[in-house]
């Protein structure tokens, strides 16, 4: 089964790469640790890829779409027509992500894993693994086999880009009612309850706000996921774009190749993966702290520092793609600026040892 041998390849960081990533960056031209954040993310795409000066080339964004049978419940401000009415424009490249990506040199690779409109959409890569989940405040998303079949169209899709030469991929999402099921598996893992974890998602109003959290909460009643089993939680209150997304993580982290997670519902993909293999963090950057409600609680749950605070909270990977800039810098920092040693310039240690003499 590919998701099990895919799990079995997931390890831990190059601690020796981290090491002499750490070595140069502590020797560079500047006080040490000087370059805060930009230091640190150096340092762990060395430990991802092995590589004591890593460098990235080519780049995508993944975008998963699904749809949601909770939107019955009125959770969202969109009808569910939206999510793939969406899709073309991202082919086009005049969403928000489509021009982000183009402006940090970035493809974009469109998935449908779970549209529920019977349409096929020259240039989406079609998946679909059923059309939409079921309505988690009624009873289950989907069954453990169409989760597992989820996660491994993911697992497939990161394959195949980085078999096409990608050093790095992002996490987008599409679908109409997905802070539900994200909300949910946040509070499942989290050990939270709805109303700590329900966010305004594209802006609903209180009446909305309120008629979603009562949705989480009788999704977490019904459903009774089990904390300790991420495929069960992802199957009774997740999503497929969410499944999708999670098997994105999962092949990247077999891969050794690094993953930005987005916002929200990226983040909820990524506490799946991380439920069905905690290493998987290990390949995991957050690229941006999301507006909605909830998100820090996922970065904190994840062990992850967002780069960027942007107060954005649209999705589609459009806070990922703006983190490859600063990914771009690290690496370069890492790379081009010279050593004490290699400049000529006295070294901070070395002054110290002048002023004692
Ligand atoms: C036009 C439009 C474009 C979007 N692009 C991403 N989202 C984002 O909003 C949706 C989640 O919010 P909720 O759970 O409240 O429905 C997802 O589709 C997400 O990708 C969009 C939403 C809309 C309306
Ligand atoms: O954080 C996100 O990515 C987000 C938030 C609200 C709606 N859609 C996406």
């Amino acid at each position: 089964m590919l998701l099990t041998e895919t799990v079995n390849k997931i390890g831990v960081l190059d601690q020796q790469a981290m090491a002499k990533a750490k070595e140069r960056l502590d020797n560079l031209i500047k006080p040490p640790g000087s370059l805060g954040q930009l230091e640190r993310v150096a340092v762990r795409l060395a430990g991802i890829s092995g590589q004591p000066r890593p460098h990235i080339g080519k780049r995508v964004v993944i975008v998963m779409a699904g749809d949601h049978g909770v939107v019955d419940e009125g959770v969202s401000a969109a009808p569910r027509d939206v999510t793939w009415q969406m899709l073309p424009t991202f082919i086009k490249g005049v969403a928000g992500i489509g021009v982000l990506a183009r402006h940090a040199g970035a493809s974009i690779t469109v998935v449908d894993v779970g549209v529920a409109a019977d349409v096929d959409i020259p240039g989406v890569l079609k998946r679909r693994v059923r059309a939409g989940t079921g309505n988690i405040a009624a009873g289950p998303a989907m069954t453990r086999e169409e989760a597992v079949a989820a996660l491994e169209v993911g697992i497939d899709v990161a394959l195949a880009e980085i078999a096409g030469g990608a050093t790095l991929l992002a996490l987008g999402d599409m679908g109409i009612g997905n802070t539900t099921p994200s909300s949910a598996i946040l509070a499942v893992l989290g050990g939270y309850s709805a109303g700590e974890v329900t966010g305004r998602g594209t802006m609903i109003n209180d009446e909305v706000l309120e008629k979603k959290r009562q949705a989480v909460a009788r999704a977490l009643e019904i459903n009774r996921p089990n904390p300790f089993d991420g495929v069960d939680v992802l199957a009774k209150v997740g999503g497929l774009e969410i499944a999708g997304l999670a098997g994105v993580v999962l092949g990247c982290a077999s891969k050794r190749v690094p993953v930005l997670v987005d916002g929200f519902i990226t983040a909820a993909a990524a506490l799946i993966a991380a439920a069905i293999k905690p290493e998987a963090k290990n390949y995991m950057l957050a690229s941006h702290l999301s507006g909605e409600h909830g998100h820090g609680l996922m970065l904190e749950l994840l062990g992850l520092t967002p780069m960027l605070h942007m107060g954005m909270r649209l999705g589609e990977g459009t806070g990922a793609a703006l983190a490859m800039h600063i990914i771009d810098a690290a690496c370069r920092v890492l790379d081009e600026m010279v050593t004490f040693e290699e400049a000529g310039v006295m070294d901070m240690e070395e002054e110290m040892l002048h002023k004692e003499d």
